[in-house]
């Protein structure tokens, strides 16, 4: 579903950031994005979605090369995607059942099936009874709830995710991946930067590992493989 053919990403400061990604990721998969800070995890995912535009080379989501997208094609490649930050970045003025259902709203979603879809995810990830609270209201681990429900209520082909579990603490960060395990075993391919290495060592996926902008390991069942 996502494939990468010599991928080169260098920004605007002269940083090559990523220096010739490949790869192929299919749909179903699970797969972990490991490396050092710096290492280019977090420019090879935002690429994935279009925050950030490839240098050169092609990236193939479902067929269709990303890269040569117009900015106004990009809303469309995002309705099959769902993206989960480190920060959840909810809308503060909105509750969690608002939350969820603007994502619905702003590709215009019939307000009948709204409301059916939202209540279904909320269950999902464990917040049915807190549909009518504010993020400022809710614990990092529900915020990040929410933010996960959000990212699946269009269900998605694909999330990407980006350290989420990097605010969390340990206990918490476990419920949050279990959550995205149950996810992918619905169907939904999940591509995930991360930094926590007993999750990583625990809950076998598979590993790509970036070092320096490169892809330096590729294993299914994979481990960390760092002491950081
Ligand atoms: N918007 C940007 N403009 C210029 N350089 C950037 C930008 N974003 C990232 N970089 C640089 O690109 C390189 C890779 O950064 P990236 O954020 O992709 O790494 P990372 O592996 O995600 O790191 P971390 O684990 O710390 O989040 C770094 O040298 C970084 O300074």
């Amino acid at each position: 579903m996502i494939q990468m053919k010599n991928v080169i990403k260098k920004y605007p400061n002269g940083i090559i950031a990523v220096k010739g990604l490949n790869i192929e990721i299919k749909q179903g998969e699970f797969a972990y994005i490991v490396g050092p800070s710096g290492a280019g995890k977090s420019t090879f995912i935002k690429m994935m979605y279009r925050e950030e535009k490839p240098t050169s080379g092609e990236i193939r989501v479902n067929g269709t090369d990303i890269a040569q997208l117009k900015d106004k094609e990009i809303p469309f490649l995002r309705r099959g995607m769902g993206v989960v930050f480190q920060d959840f970045k909810l809308l503060p003025r909105k509750n969690v059942y608002e939350n969820v259902a603007f994502a619905l709203e702003v590709i215009e979603e019939k307000p009948e099936n709204i409301k059916k879809r939202v209540s279904d995810v909320l269950k999902l990830v464990g917040l049915a009874k807190k549909a009518n609270m504010f993020p400022d209201e809710l614990s990092g681990g529900e915020q990040q709830r929410v933010a996960i429900a959000r990212s699946i209520v269009n269900t998605p082909k694909v999330v990407i995710a980006d350290e989420p579990t990097g605010n969390l603490d340990p206990e918490t960060s476990w419920e949050i991946m279990r959550l995205f395990d149950e996810i992918n075993a619905r169907g939904t391919t999940i591509i995930m930067a991360t930094h926590n290495k007993e999750i990583v060592n625990t809950m076998r996926k598979r590993v790509i590992a970036i070092e320096n902008g490169q892809i330096v390991r590729d294993e299914r069942g994979g481990d960390y493989g760092y002491e950081f």
